[in-house]
């Protein structure tokens, strides 16, 4: 019968399949959405200082009112590359300090990413608010929970650094609630929130010197004019 002829139906389907073969493999993470990846010096927390490559996964979930990279939001605006890409456009820069940042990267499982990285002989460190479920093989993570989504349980053993941005007094017991939570071993720090950071920065100063178990972290590479 004309109107179940497939001469209308079929062109679509391959477009569908590719959907579904993107989809599955940014579920496995072997492709992954990138919203950029420079060569740069970490400006933030323990490694502050550091050459590093960054890499900048599209997609986040958690809306913070004062996220610095908002554009990062929607993963749908990135090319979705294979992390085999992602990792031979790392391996042309003399740096082999990975950090993977984004959005927020524990969206995708970094498993494969990170085993790939290591096997080119990367150090990889991680930048994440901990809202989704842990992943991957890192030599260094950075912790920096949000009010906007709670973070996920499985982050607090593994922090290696706990790095709370400063936008309002109530960010302080916030920090504190946190440090609690994470183990004994993770680095503390406060980072003022970059357009309150007139305000704050003295306030943080003094809480510091009055708590010395927690350290200042500033984003230096703003000070420097650098990406
Ligand atoms: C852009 S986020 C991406 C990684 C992850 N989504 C996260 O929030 O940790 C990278 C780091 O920048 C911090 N950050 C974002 N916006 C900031 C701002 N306006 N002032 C200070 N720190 C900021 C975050 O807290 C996080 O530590
Ligand atoms: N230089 C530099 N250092 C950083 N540390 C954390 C950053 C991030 O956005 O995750 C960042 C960044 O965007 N640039
Ligand atoms: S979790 Fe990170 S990327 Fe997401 S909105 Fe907050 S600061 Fe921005
Ligand atoms: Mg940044």
């Amino acid at each position: 019968m004309r109107h179940n002829s497939p001469a209308v139906q079929l062109p679509a389907l391959p477009k569908i399949q590719m959907n579904m073969n993107t989809k599955e493999l940014v579920a496995k993470g072997l492709e992954l959405p990138l919203m950029e990846a420079f060569y740069t010096i970490q400006g933030e927390g323990r490694f502050t200082g550091h050459p590093a490559y960054f890499i900048r996964l599209g997609g986040c979930d958690v809306g913070c009112v004062w996220c610095d990279v908002k554009e990062s939001w929607d993963s749908g605006k990135w090319p979705v590359l294979s992390i085999e890409k992602i990792v031979e456009d790392a391996l042309v820069y003399p740096g082999r300090l990975v950090v993977i940042t984004g959005g927020e990267p524990l969206l995708y499982d970094l498993g494969p990413l990170t085993s790939l990285l290591k096997e080119k002989g990367f150090t990889t460190n991680i930048e994440t608010s901990g809202a989704h479920p842990y992943s991957g093989d890192f030599d260094w993570v950075c912790f920096s929970p949000k009010k906007f989504k709670k973070p996920h349980p499985s982050i607090y053993a593994v922090a290696d650094e706990l790095k709370v941005v400063v936008f309002h007094q109530s960010d302080f017991a916030f920090a504190e609630e946190h440090a609690k939570q994470v183990n004994s071993n993770c680095e503390l720090r406060l980072q003022p929130e970059w357009s309150k950071a007139e305000k704050f920065t003295p306030v943080i100063i003094d809480f510091a010197k009055k708590h010395p178990k927690w350290k200042i972290s500033l984003q230096t590479h703003k000070f420097m004019d650098i990406p």
